[in-house]
């Protein structure tokens, strides 16, 4: 069996390229980082240690690493006859890999089993968004037979996979905590032989609850730690009144996912309170400028904040410590982070209302509109 992933960074190595491995797949890596995938291509093996209350380390072998920027047609003969092709560059990177995976589906042999496709990306529904931009890319006689040429599945990955140190080589250190949900319905019973995931019928519930608790309540972590000079998100979370802000903002998440989907409210409260656990390993050197990282993407639409505080105010709350949170994400001030830079420069030449509507992309008309205005006109008189 052979996967092809490309994104060969800290979730590619520490999180897809080891449950891949694991389940018996060869894993062929490809990424535009030249320096890494060299490295990767050198050496035949590399560390995952996960630390946590459980510490372990798996070695993950029987993998090949080819340059996708340099060696394009390498990788689309590996993906034209492989059995899986998963991604972890990030959301607005999978319009760049496209084209490869349609390249790829056009020149398969039909005699294969269609290619299972699978985006692994903090974004609800990212393999939707991979699978518009592949077909865009495919030729007339793939297109007539796209369902017997591949399978597109979402899915929703977790597992805290910080920034590595500069002297770990290729080695990950990861939580010792994963997660790992895909639909099933696409595979129609013939699902992929991945033991570590596990395949769902419905993804929606997953991919919120995860991206509304364990992305929302992260990057508020990462936001106000980053207000207080926390080094670390651990430091952060130590600070009672960061704490504060985050289990506020999960309180409110959890009440939307618990209306929405119906769950057991003792279920989703302990679920609360492993993420907060889980924000705060001591072990795991992660940084507000990893976790908040792309500001602008996390004000999204359907994003960790506006999303659920969409929804919320839809239905009558007015979700005041998820506004606060956006008032914290709006002073995110990094000048190594290219979309931290593009917000202070929209944030100092927009009115209020046009910077709400560019970022969140709300309607003048929507019950949350009025509310982020007032943040963003705080933040912009601070
Ligand atoms: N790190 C985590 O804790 C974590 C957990 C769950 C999901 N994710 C998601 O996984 C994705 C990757 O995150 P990460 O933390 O691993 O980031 P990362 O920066 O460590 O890795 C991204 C990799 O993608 C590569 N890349 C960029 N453009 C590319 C292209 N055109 N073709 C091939 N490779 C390309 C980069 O060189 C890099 O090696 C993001 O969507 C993130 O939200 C991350
Ligand atoms: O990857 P991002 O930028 O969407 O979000 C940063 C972190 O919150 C994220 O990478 C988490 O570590 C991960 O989603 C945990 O599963």
């Amino acid at each position: 069996m052979k996967a092809v992933h490309f994104g060969a960074g800290n979730i590619g190595r520490g999180f897809v390229g080891l449950i891949l491995h694991n389940a018996g797949y060869e894993v062929v890596f490809a990424d535009v980082n030249a320096e890494l995938i060299d490295a990767l291509a050198e050496t035949p093996s590399y560390q995952v240690h996960e630390v946590g209350a459980a510490s372990k380390s798996w070695t993950v072998d029987n993998y090949r690493a080819l340059n996708s920027a340099t060696h394009e047609a390498d990788v689309v003969a590996e993906i034209a006859s492989a059995d899986i092709v998963t991604t972890a560059v990030g959301p607005n990177i999978l319009r760049f890999v496209a084209p490869l995976i349609a390249r790829a589906i056009n020149e398969r042999d039909h005699a294969l089993k269609p290619l299972a496709v699978m985006a692994c990306e903090n974004a609800i529904n990212a393999t939707d968004l991979l699978k518009q931009e592949i077909v865009a890319g495919l030729d007339d006689a793939a297109l007539a037979s796209i369902d017997s040429r591949a399978v597109f599945a979402n899915t929703a990955v977790d597992r805290i996979v910080p920034g590595q140190a500069a002297d770990a080589g290729l080695d990950v250190t990861v939580e010792d905590f994963f997660e790992w949900a895909i639909e099933s319905g696409p595979f129609g019973g013939d699902v992929p032989d991945i033991a570590e995931a596990h395949f769902v019928d419905d993804l929606a519930p997953y991919i919120e609850r995860k991206l509304f608790t364990v992305n929302t309540g992260h990057a508020t972590t990462a936001y106000f730690g980053f207000l207080e000079g926390a080094a670390t998100l651990a430091d952060a979370m130590q600070s009672p009144e960061v704490f504060a802000r985050v289990a506020a903002v999960l309180d409110e998440t959890k009440t939307l996912l618990i209306a929405k989907y119906d769950f057991d409210p003792e279920a989703q409260e302990a679920y609360v309170q492993k993420n907060l656990t889980r924000f705060a390993n001591p072990f795991l050197p992660d940084t507000p400028a990893r976790v908040g990282r792309q500001p602008i993407r996390k004000l999204g639409r359907h994003e960790r904040f506006i999303g659920p505080a969409a929804e919320l105010s839809e239905r009558g709350v007015v979700p005041d410590a998820l506004l606060g949170a956006i008032g914290a994400a709006l002073r995110f001030d990094l000048p190594e982070d290219a979309q931290s830079v593009e917000l202070k420069e929209l944030l100092a030449t927009s009115s209020a209302s046009d910077a709400t509507s560019r970022l969140t992309g709300l309607e003048a008309s929507h019950p949350l509109y009025a509310h982020v205005v007032r943040v963003v006109e705080r933040v912009q008189k601070s």
